[in-house]
């Protein structure tokens, strides 16, 4: 028997694996599991290459609990250890690997930034084990081992009996983490880490029906027919699938089997995906995976499914940030790459030259199916804009490399449910849509309902209006403008509608200066108290005698500030400002000021401006009712 001290450089590193990241203990199991899977399919390339002259054999991981005992074990059948293996494998480099772990990270037990925590191995059993027994058997001729340590620095080593091959970890369950000895616990471990993992995991046994026995089925004496029950067999509890849809060649998969596997793994999702993107590079990095663009929803369990991490099939984190793009990270799906630096802080993370190139791969991947889409199907991709808009302005607007290709499949719908690209509506537009000083301008309503007067008035004389109606559309319309001076996006609502695109036909006012100069302080007055700027257009005379118009460039600068920087400073906290166009021609204003009653002014004022405000949405309250009041009043 050897007895010994485990090289201790930190006084006791024990209870330091204990305290490390409370939160993480449960990381124990899927590192247990991992040396498991390690040992399995090492084996499995050392009789492939004939080094090992054994049979694989139905080679699984089996979990049990024994709650009498409080004993938690983990037994695989891989390539196990001699004597000599474990002396230098658990105490030397299994311990200064842990060593190694803690000094790393025993001060970052704030730091958020340490994703995944892979490395702490087989003595992140001491987070949840007062004691462990290692019996191991190696493939080779050697006799077994029984290295036991109860978490002090000291172990034991000595030969066991083991017949069978491969290695049993059996952890004594402290008594501060009992909960580990329940089932439930485990299963959901199981499932969140390992349910692909590619050894079978084994865990309990679970009823099926026997396939070698079929029911038989009798007829009573009044021809009422009965099937007798199936014949039950115990069989393995398999928790996990060995092979899932990412490890497969996308030419083996239908789109079917995409559809399976978007449900195996958000299970309590029923909303399908859109469409897919596998990703499948080995140069300069190793990485697989499929991502799914969602169906937009508001639903919690959206918010939930997130883009899951992977490393050889092991489940490490849904915190993809630095690893895939921020713009991307609505999206749902796996990534599963060894390539990918985990105990390392996301600070790091995003300076690494490997976890960027990954980024801009998958950056590019889906620039080129969203492509591919919009060339092969253009009618489908239209039906599914509306649901992938805001992720691809979102990229657009973060990255420039995407901006380039989006450019080309990005859609503006019109009014009218017309889908152009940017290109095809500036070419659309030009002849009808260039004003007086060259601007080419973009009409566009973000609320097809609250702008429909506008968007009347403005079809009518033959323009297209588009309907841009994401959070982040300022800002991207921004951008577009950017990239051309002569271009400008131009709400419907912000001027009327000459205003709108100015041409160079200048209408005639029916009114004098003189009379516009009497007119407009009473409006004023009429509309004391208001944060309106009355400004006299000469219009057509069937328009509309007051419009309220909303300046473009004040109210983008809002939103762009309300949806995250980009607005000028401080502009959030403006008030709206809103103009009263008043159309001098409009047979209404001739006749308020001819009026020579003040009171029957102003009521034709009020009247009518509550009108306008109607149609821009902004009557409510204590004025809606006595503008509904005051016309009732008019119809008795
Ligand atoms: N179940 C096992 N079967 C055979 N060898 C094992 C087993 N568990 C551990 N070992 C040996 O002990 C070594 C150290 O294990 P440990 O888990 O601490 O680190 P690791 O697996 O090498 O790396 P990681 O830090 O990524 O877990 C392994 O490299 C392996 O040689």
């Amino acid at each position: 028997m050897a007895k010994g001290n485990i090289n201790v450089s930190v006084e006791n590193i024990f209870p330091l694996i204990k305290k490390f990241l409370y939160s993480d203990h449960e990381i124990f199991l899927r590192e247990l599991i991992s040396n498991g899977t390690d040992a399995t399919t090492k084996l499995k390339h050392l009789i492939a290459i004939g080094e090992a002259k054994t049979e694989l054999g139905d080679a699984k991981i089996e979990i049990s609990i024994d709650k009498e005992a409080k004993t938690l074990t983990i037994k695989d059948q891989g390539l196990g250890m001699t004597m000599d293996e474990v002396e230098k494998y658990i105490n030397q480099i299994a311990f200064s690997g842990a060593e190694e772990f803690l000094e790393k990270y025993k001060d970052d037990k704030n730091e958020t930034g340490v994703i995944g925590h892979f490395g702490l191995g087989f003595y992140s059993a001491f987070m949840v084990a007062a004691k462990v027994d290692i019996f191991t058997k190696s493939f080779k001729e050697d006799a077994a081992a029984h290295w036991t340590c109860d978490g002090s620095p000291e172990y034991t080593l000595v030969e066991h009996d083991k017949k069978d091959r491969g290695t049993e970890i059996v952890l004594h369950i402290a008594e501060d983490s009992l909960d580990f000895l329940k089932e439930d616990k485990i299963k959901g471990l199981l499932n969140k880490y390992n349910r692909f993992n590619q050894v079978p995991i084994k865990f309990g046994t679970k009823k099926v029906n026997d396939p070698d026995f079929t029911p038989q089925t009798t007829t009573d004496k009044d021809g009422k027919e009965t099937t007798e029950p199936h014949k039950k067999i115990d069989v393995d509890n398999i928790i996990n699938n060995t092979n899932p849809a990412w490890t497969k060649a996308p030419a083996d998969l239908s789109d079917e089997d995409y559809t399976n596997f978007y449900r195996e793994l958000y299970p309590t999702q029923f909303e399908e995906s859109l469409f897919h993107i596998h990703l499948n590079v080995d140069y300069p990095f190793n990485l697989t995976g499929i991502l799914f663009f969602p169906k937009l929803s508001t639903s919690m369990d959206m918010q939930k499914d997130k883009i899951q991490l992977y490393q050889n099939q092991v489940y490490v984190t849904d915190n993809v940030e630095g690893i895939v793009p921020d713009f991307l990270q609505m999206l749902k799906g796996v990534i599963d790459s060894p390539d990918i630096p985990l105990n390392v802080s996301r600070s790091y993370l995003q300076a690494d030259g490997a976890v960027k190139k990954i980024s801009g791969y998958i950056t590019k991947k889906v620039a080129d199916k969203l492509i591919s889409l919009f060339k092969n199907n253009r009618a489908d991709f239209e039906k599914k804009w509306n649901d992938i808009k805001v992720i691809i302005e979102y990229g657009m607007l973060s990255e420039d490399k995407f901006f380039d290709k989006a450019k080309k499949f990005a859609l503006f719908p019109t009014v009218a449910d017309s889908y152009f690209t940017f290109d095809e509506l500036l070419e659309k537009t030009k002849d009808t849509q260039t004003d007086k000083d060259g601007n080419h301008v973009i009409l566009y309503a973000s609320n097809k309902d609250a702008q429909h007067s506008y968007i009347e008035d403005a079809t009518a004389k033959g323009y297209e209006v588009v309907v841009l109606d994401s959070p982040i559309i300022s800002h991207l319309m921004q951008k577009l403008e950017g990239g051309d001076a002569k271009v400008k996006f131009t709400r419907v609502d912000s001027d009327f509608i000459d205003n709108l695109i100015k041409k160079d036909e200048t209408a005639i006012s029916k009114l004098s200066e003189e009379e516009k100069t009497t007119l407009k302080p009473i409006i004023e007055t009429a509309i004391a108290a208001e944060a309106y700027t009355v400004q006299l257009e000469a219009m057509d005379s069937d328009a509309s005698p007051f419009i309220i118009t909303v300046p473009e460039f004040m109210r983008r600068m809002k939103e762009m500030q309300a949806s995250g920087g980009g607005g000028m400073m401080g502009m959030g906290n403006f008030p709206d400002m809103y103009n009263l166009v008043v159309n001098t021609n409009s047979p209404l204003i001739s006749n308020i000021l001819n009026s020579k009653n003040a009171d029957e002014q102003k009521h034709l004022i009020s009247q009518a401006f509550d009108l306008a405000k109607l149609s821009q949405n902004l009557l409510h309250g204590k004025e809606l009712t006595s503008f509904i009041k005051r016309s009732y009043e008019l119809i008795k």
